[in-house]
C-alpha cells in the first residue's frame, strides 16, 4: 500500500509501515499541485495541521482508504467530505497531552512573570529589573474552557501551584469536574468573570469559532489568557486591543487563525502578547507518540481491523476492543446473509445482542452489521458511512440488547425486512474466534460463514437431501459443510451448503424443478476463495 506523508512527522511511525510492507513517500512543504499529484496512488495520507484535506484532495486520491492525522486537531480535515467517500479519519488524541499541557503551562509562567519581555530587553542591552512586574498564581483562579484531556492536565498542574478551578465545559458531567476538584460554571461568560487566568483546550468546531470576543475579554479584566487549542477561537484583532488597551495584563498564544502567521497579525506587535509558533506538542517524544500512533491507526485500516482512533466511525474503549472485536465482521457476514436471504430491498434492520455481549459498547457492530447489509446496494457502504447511507435512505435502524439468552454465551442477530417480510439470521462465536451461523428465520443451523454458500429451503422428507448432493456431484460442486435444520418432523427444513466454487445456474434451476424444494438462495461471501 502507499503512504504519502505531507507534513513532518517523526519516522518512529514511518519506519513500522515500512517494517510492515507499505510504500512511504513524505513530500513535505509540496505547492498545492504537486500534492495533488504525490497523493494520486494513496492509500493513505498522514498529516499534521499544516495540510488543509479537502474535498479536493480527497478526489485526487481515489484510491485513499485513511487519513491520519498525527496530533489531535482534525479542523484541517473535511471530515464530512471524508465520510462521503468512505474514507477513515484517524487521530491521535491521547499522544501529546502531556506536551501540550506543560507548554500551557510554561506560557501561564511566561505571561506572569514576562519572561520572554525580560530576555529580550537583556539581549538588547537593557537591564529592565525595575520595569518588569509579575503576577503569582497562588491564591488566584484558572478559568480552563473545555475540560479534556489537555483542560485536565493543565488544570491538575495549576491546581498543585494552589490556584482555584473553575471550568466551562457543556459536554462534562459535574460529577467528573467534582472528581478533579474543578467547578463546573454554567456559562463561558462566569468563567472569564470568576478568572483570573483563562486558558482554551476546546476544538475548533462550529460552535467554538471565534468564541472570545471583545466583550467576553472584557469579563477577564486585570486577567490573562492563554490559547494553545486552536487559532480561531480568540477574536485576534480583539484581543491584540485588549492587551494594548491593559484591560488584560497579558495573553499567550501558541496557535493563530492563519498559519504560519503574516507579520502583519496584530498579536505580534503587542509586547505583553506573548507568542510561540504552534509548539505546544513538538517535543521529541510526543513527535515520536503521535508518528507511531497514527502509523498503527493506518496498519489497522489496511488490515481491515477496526481504526479505533477513527473520529468518523463509532469508537471504544481499548478494554471493550478484544470482546467485540470478532462480533465486527461476523455482523457483516450476518447482515450481507440477511440481505442476500431478503432479496435486495431493506426497508428497515434490526441489530440485537443477546448474552454477554449486550453488556458491551456496541456501536462499531451495528455499522458492521449495516455495511453488510448495504454491501450489494452501496459498493462504498462501510463502518464509516453505513449508518448515513441508512439514513439518507430511510432505513429504519434499531439496535436492541437482552442479557437473556440460552444455549451461547452471546449471540448476534441481525434482521431485515422489506416491510412485509422479515429475515433474521442468528449467528455467535465459538470458541478461539469460531463463527457460526446458528439460526437462520428460526431454522437450526451451524453454518460456517465462508465462501460460498446455498441455502436451501425444502420440504422436510425422506430423499431431498440425497437428491441435492447427486445434483452436486452432477455439477461438479463439492460440498464443503452441510448444516442441517427443521422446525418440526414432516415439516419443512432448511440446509446452508459450505460449497467450495459457486453452483451455476442451470444447477440452481434444477433444484428448483424439483417440487420438494422450496427456495434456494446463493450466498457469495468476500472472505471466500
Ligand atoms: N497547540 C498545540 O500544539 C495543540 C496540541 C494538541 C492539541 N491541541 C488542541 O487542543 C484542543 C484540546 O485538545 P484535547 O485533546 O484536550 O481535546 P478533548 O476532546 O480531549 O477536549 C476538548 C474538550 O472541549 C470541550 N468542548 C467542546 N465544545 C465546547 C464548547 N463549546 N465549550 C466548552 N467546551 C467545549 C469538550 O467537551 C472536551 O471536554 C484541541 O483544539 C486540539 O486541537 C493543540
Ligand atoms: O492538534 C494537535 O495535535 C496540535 O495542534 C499539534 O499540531 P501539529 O501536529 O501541527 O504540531
Amino acid at each position: 500500500m502507499n503512504v504519502v506523508v505531507t507534513d513532518a512527522v517523526d519516522d518512529a511511525g514511518l519506519a513500522r509501515l515500512r517494517q510492515a510492507g507499505h510504500d512511504v513517500e513524505t513530500v513535505v512543504d509540496a505547492e498545492r499541485g504537486e500534492l495533488l499529484e504525490a497523493v494520486a496512488g494513496a492509500h493513505a495520507v498522514i498529516v499534521r495541521s499544516e495540510t488543509t484535506v479537502d474535498a479536493e484532495l480527497l478526489d485526487a486520491a481515489p484510491e485513499l482508504v485513511i487519513v491520519g492525522r498525527a496530533g489531535v486537531g482534525v479542523d484541517n480535515v473535511d471530515v464530512e467530505a471524508a465520510t462521503d467517500r468512505g474514507v477513515v479519519v484517524a487521530n491521535a488524541p491521547e499522544s501529546n497531552v502531556r506536551a501540550t499541557a506543560e507548554h500551557t503551562v510554561a506560557m501561564a509562567f511566561a505571561t506572569a512573570r514576562k519572561i520572554p519581555q525580560g530576555h529580550m530587553q537583556l539581549k538588547d542591552g537593557y537591564w529592565a529589573k525595575s520595569d518588569i512586574l509579575g503576577s503569582e498564581f497562588n491564591g488566584k483562579t484558572l478559568g480552563v474552557v473545555g475540560l479534556g484531556r489537555i483542560g485536565q492536565e493543565v488544570a491538575k498542574r495549576l491546581g498543585n501551584l494552589e490556584m482555584d478551578l473553575v471550568a466551562y465545559d457543556p459536554y462534562l458531567s459535574e460529577e467528573r469536574a467534582r472528581q478533579l476538584g474543578v467547578e463546573l460554571v454554567a456559562d463561558i461568560e462566569t468563567c472569564f468573570r470568576q478568572a483570573d487566568f483563562v486558558s482554551l483546550h476546546t476544538p475548533k468546531t462550529a460552535e467554538t469559532e471565534q468564541i472570545v470576543d471583545e466583550d467576553l475579554l472584557a469579563e477577564l479584566e486585570d486577567g490573562y489568557l492563554i490559547n494553545c487549542a486552536r487559532g480561531g477561537l480568540v477574536d485576534e484583532a480583539a484581543l491584540a486591543e485588549a492587551v494594548e488597551d491593559e484591560i488584560l495584563y497579558g495573553a499567550a498564544v501558541d496557535v493563530f487563525e492563519e498559519e504560519p502567521v503574516e507579520p502583519d497579525n496584530p498579536l505580534l506587535g503587542v509586547d505583553d502578547v506573548i507568542v510561540t509558533p504552534h509548539i505546544a506538542a513538538s517535543t521529541e517524544s510526543a513527535k515520536q507518540n503521535v508518528s507511531i500512533s497514527i502509523a498503527e491507526q493506518v496498519i489497522a485500516a489496511f488490515e481491515g481491523n477496526v481504526v479505533s482512533n477513527a473520529v468518523n466511525a463509532p469508537s471504544f474503549g481499548e478494554d471493550v476492543y478484544p470482546t467485540i472485536r470478532p462480533y465486527v465482521e461476523l455482523a457483516e457476514t450476518a447482515g450481507k446473509i440477511a440481505m442476500q436471504l431478503l432479496g435486495g430491498h431493506v426497508e428497515s434492520v434490526e441489530v440485537t445482542y443477546a448474552g454477554e455481549l449486550a453488556e458491551e459498547t456496541v456501536d462499531v457492530v451495528t455499522a458492521s452489521a449495516l455495511q453488510g447489509v448495504f454491501a450489494p446496494l452501496e459498493w462504498q457502504a462501510n463502518t464509516i458511512n453505513a449508518e448515513r447511507i441508512a439514513e439518507e435512505r430511510g432505513v429504519e435502524v434499531t439496535e436492541s440488547k437482552t442479557r437473556q439468552i440460552e444455549d451461547f454465551n452471546s449471540l448476534l442477530t441481525v434482521e431485515v425486512s422489506d416491510g412485509e417480510r422479515t429475515v433474521a439470521v442468528e449467528s455467535t462465536q465459538f470458541a478461539d474466534d469460531d463463527p457460526r451461523i446458528v439460526r437462520i428465520q428460526g431454522h437450526r443451523v451451524e453454518a460456517v460463514p465462508h465462501g460460498h454458500m446455498l441455502v436451501v429451503r425444502n420440504d422436510d422428507t425422506p430423499g431431498v437431501i440425497g437428491f441435492i448432493g447427486t445434483l452436486f456431484g452432477d455439477y461438479d460442486v463439492n460440498i464443503a459443510g452441510m448444516f442441517n435444520g427443521r422446525e418440526a418432523l414432516g415439516g419443512e427444513a432448511l440446509t446452508v451448503y459450505n460449497l467450495d466454487s459457486a453452483p451455476s445456474d442451470e444447477l440452481i434451476e434444477e433444484l428448483h424443478a424439483d417440487e420438494r424444494i422450496i427456495e434456494t438462495t446463493y450466498i457469495s461471501l468476500d472472505n471466500g476463495e
